[in-house]
């Protein structure tokens, strides 16, 4: 489960980043534009040095772009983004922009920081816009600060730019609650999808796909697979003995023997009721047949008991490597008549019988 979640949280947040990039796209073809307008229309009402101040800025956003066009580096075009901006708005309360509007800007800072960043980054630099527009308010003086504003402007923009901010912090922490909630039930919804509840298996749908993308590989690049269908012998009887939940408690039990044998590459699957199914990669049709007596000897050896009874619990097997098969279909059909054979050998056993030196050692049918 911890892979499978921290895999679907990379996926997410990589959907997440892409999003994210095309809106800065977005964002800065939309501050070029204004930046252009803004600029002209500072050009018309005379005052070149800001129109040429503003243009120059669209020189910095467009390189961002070309920059991030070029590289694909995506920290680097939110970072850059985040800069030009900072500076822009830093320049306009220096500058006061046209009519010492330019502080108005600085209301569009705080959604953007607080959505390109986190929180805690979102905070800290918007502390530090603040630390600077005090700073320019309180020393007009000071270079590059070539205006001055009302006591009253300056106690509005700090109040309603505070509220702004909190504002935005909150919407923000709720937005990342409510996607981290989603994003939790999501995986815990594709986790049950693809889980036999009981044994925590994979259940059969999950491996049909897994069987389905195997067989891809195989075709791609001719890495054999092999398979092993389990059967759990007279489980009926254990049942009809010991009761259902005896049953249940022999299927957990089996499946934690299995899983403890298998390769960590290999995946079992409850193929349904007492079947089970294993997809073994990278194995040829005498390493799996070796696996599965393996687990047959194991099984067979292991005392079950439930409430204090000793079950008696064995295995059967038919086992099928993929040379042997021209598509799953014919796989699994070819697995379940080796399991069959299995079966009427006397059960406790695998098939199909091998007569290598290998598996002379296995108790085959
Ligand atoms: N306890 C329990 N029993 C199950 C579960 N799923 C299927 N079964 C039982 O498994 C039994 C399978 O019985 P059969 O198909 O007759 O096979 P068998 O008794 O194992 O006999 P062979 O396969 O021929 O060795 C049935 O009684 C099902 O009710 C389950 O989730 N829990």
């Amino acid at each position: 489960m911890t892979d499978q979640t921290s895999c679907g949280q990379r996926a997410v947040g990589e959907r997440e980043d892409a999003q994210v990039s095309r809106l800065i796209t977005w964002l800065s073809v939309m501050a070029i534009a204004f930046l252009i307008g803004i600029g002209a229309k500072a050009w018309y009402a005379g005052h070149n040095t800001h129109a040429w101040v503003l243009w120059s800025f669209v020189l910095v956003v467009a390189a961002n772009m070309a920059w991030f066009a070029h590289t694909g580096d995506r920290t680097a075009q939110k970072g850059g983004l985040l800069l030009v901006v900072g500076l822009l708005f830093t320049y306009l309360i220096a500058s006061g922009g046209e009519s010492n509007t330019g502080p108005l800007w600085f209301y569009v800072f705080p959604p953007l920081l607080f959505y390109l960043t986190n929180l805690k980054t979102g905070t800290a630099v918007l502390l530090f816009c603040y630390l600077v527009a005090v700073i320019v308010f309180q020393f007009p003086g000071m270079p590059l600060v070539s205006t001055e504003y009302s006591t009253d402007f300056k106690i509005r923009f700090f109040a309603t730019l505070t509220f702004e901010s909190i504002l935005c912090f909150v919407l923000e922490a709720s937005r990342l609650k409510a996607r981290n909630e989603l994003v939790a039930l999501a995986e815990t919804h594709e986790h049950a999808a693809k889980t036999d509840e009981l044994t925590g298996l994979s259940n059969r749908r999950d491996m049909q796909n897994r069987l389905g993308a195997e067989f891809s590989r195989y075709r791609r690049s001719g890495h054999h697979f092999s398979i092993a269908l389990i059967d759990l012998d007279l489980f009926k009887a254990i049942n009809d003995r010991f009761g259902h939940d005896a049953g249940d408690a022999v299927l957990r039990e089996f499946s934690t023997l299995m899983k403890a044998i298998i390769r960590q590459t290999d995946v079992a699957a409850r193929w349904g009721g007492e079947e089970f199914l294993l997809l073994l990669p990278d194995t040829s049709l005498l390493q799996a047949l070796t696996l599965a007596e393996r687990l047959r000897s194991e099984v067979a050896s292991t005392r079950f008991q439930f409430r204090g009874a000793d079950l008696p619990v064995t295995i059967s097997a038919g086992v099928c490597s993929i040379a042997k098969a021209g598509s799953i279909d014919e796989l699994l059909k070819q697995v379940d008549v080796h399991l069959y054979n299995a079966k009427e050998a006397g059960r406790n056993r695998i098939a199909p019988r091998v007569r290598s030196r290998d598996a002379s050692t296995a108790g085959t049918a």
